[in-house]
């Protein structure tokens, strides 16, 4: 059972925290640690640090928490027989798939994948998702200007050593301020922090604009318009520069909500006229809904706001999903001739049937309980609450914004959000940091009405303080 709220006894991080942190650091770089966590005792949306304190968990391991801690159905799954198996004997999928493989990823992946998408590839995180979407998008890229026809022995050859034609320099558009992910490929599509990329070689790909939208959307139509449309005219020309200099443009990346870079919103008038452009320029669009999906915006794809007039060509996923993975269209489905069939987007284990397992039961969960209904409301609830609080603070509480619980408001500057931040941990909130002055909130899909109560009273308290 849950806590009826938070309990804070110590400074966070507290005298066990701190001993613990001590005796890793003698171990690994513990440069991103913020406290040890007591997962015996975190329950639901609290979670409990070693030192005694109990607090309301707005961020969820980085959102990827999606029924809480210790949640009664993940517990029953690993005391199912059938599902031992899963957990101790790790298949390399790609060559040696279990005989309830089919069954499980029916009853998982496929049955809440995305509109007119078939395909699903499972695989570890989030960025190892990516990177096998963005190999996936350039495989389909050169089989339509190949024709399908099998490679040359030039191609051959110099593939091994890097050089075109077999290694050619097609590319791939992503956005200023996107994330998605910190392998070299991913990590060329990111481009929230320096730190993130500072000293590692990057391909010289397309980086567009993404639109700055101005708060409330409401005041700001004409001007909101005319951004996301100098936005998309930026693309176009991004697209034909590339493809004249001989380095064409074979996907785009982008979220449906930028997580990372400061939970920055576009309209579904910018999606569909981005579709249009890959639809015209034959580029491959990769929804990454790594941070967007499983629910958090009151659709299971945050995309479905979109209207999209098809499906997007791939969707990645992996946080509150359990697993990493990617859904494809046929289309977009590895067609090459038999001696390229296999292997091409291939790693060792190609996912984790427990990790499976885990999001059968979620999936059960969330249609039994009707969560995505829960999120709806909760996040109704939540954005009206933020902006009550902006209105009680116009000076400190900006730009109020949020689809679902994927919601997120700004302070000033960094420094006001990080004291802010540290003021709302040390009363029992753990929120979490995005952009250069954002707050966001992640929470789980059975978060409440009450717990958004919880954040406003201990928020509005700090905010006097500031
Ligand atoms: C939209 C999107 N795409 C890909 C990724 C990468 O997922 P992981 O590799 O971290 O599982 C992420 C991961 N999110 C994330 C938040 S903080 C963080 C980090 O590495 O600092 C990573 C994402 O938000």
């Amino acid at each position: 059972k849950e806590p009826s709220g938070p309990t804070v006894k110590t400074a966070i991080p507290g005298p066990r925290s701190l001993q613990l942190l001590k005796e890793l650091d003698a171990i690994q770089n513990t440069g991103a640690v913020q406290f040890f966590v007591d997962y015996e005792r975190s329950r639901g949306n609290y979670i409990a640090d070693v030192d005694g304190n109990i607090l309301l968990d707005l961020y969820t391991q980085i959102a990827s928490v999606p029924l809480g801690y210790n949640h009664p159905s993940f517990e029953n799954a690993m005391k199912k027989p059938e599902n031992l198996s899963a957990f101790i004997n790790r298949p390399a999928l790609g060559v040696y798939p279990p005989s309830d493989w089919v069954h499980r990823l029916k009853s998982s992946l496929l049955s809440v994948a995305p509109p007119g998408m078939t395909q699903v590839q499972t695989m570890a995180c989030g960025a190892c998702s990516v990177e096998h979407a963005l190999k996936t998008m350039f495989m389909t890229y050169q089989r339509r200007v190949s024709g399908g026809s099998p490679p040359t022995e030039e191609e051959k050859e110099t593939a091994t050593i890097n050089q075109p034609p077999g290694c050619p320099p097609l590319t791939i558009l992503s956005f200023k301020n996107a994330f998605h992910g910190r392998t070299m490929g991913a990590l060329a599509c990111t481009h929230t922090k320096y730190l993130q990329k500072l000293y590692f070689p990057q391909p010289d790909w397309p980086i567009a604009t993404f639109p700055r939208l101005k708060y409330p959307l409401e005041a700001h139509e004409a001007e909101n318009k005319a951004e996301e449309r100098s936005c998309l005219e930026e693309i176009r020309e991004l697209i034909e520069k590339f493809d004249k200099r001989g380095t064409p443009v074979a996907g785009i990346i982008v979220e449906p909500i930028q997580g990372e870079g400061g939970d920055n919103f576009a309209s579904a008038e910018f999606f569909q006229s981005l579709q249009d452009i890959t639809e015209e320029t034959g580029t491959g669009l990769l929804m990454d809904e790594v941070q967007t999906g499983c629910g958090v915006t009151g659709k299971f794809w945050a995309h479905e706001h979109w209207g999209l007039r098809r499906p997007p060509d791939l969707v990645t996923f992996s946080k509150k999903m359990m697993t990493g993975g990617f859904f494809m269209t046929e289309a977009f489905r590895p067609q090459e001739l038999s001696i390229l069939l296999g292997f091409r987007v291939f790693n060792t284990w190609m996912g984790d049937p427990a990790k499976v397992v885990l999001l059968e039961e979620l999936v059960s969960v969330i249609k039994e309980q009707n969560l995505l209904n829960n999120v709806q409301t909760t996040g109704e609830y939540l954005i009206s609450t933020i902006k009550t609080l902006q209105s009680h603070f116009p000076d400190l509480i900006l730009n109020a914004r949020g689809l679902g619980t994927y919601c997120a408001f700004d302070l000033p500057t960094a420094e006001a959000r990080d004291k802010l931040l540290m003021a709302l941990r040390e009363k029992g909130v753990n929120i979490g940091a995005g952009g250069s002055c954002t707050l966001r909130f992640r929470p789980t899909l059975i978060f409440q009405k009450h717990h958004v109560d919880i954040f406003a009273t201990i928020c509005e308290s700090s905010l006097k303080n500031m």
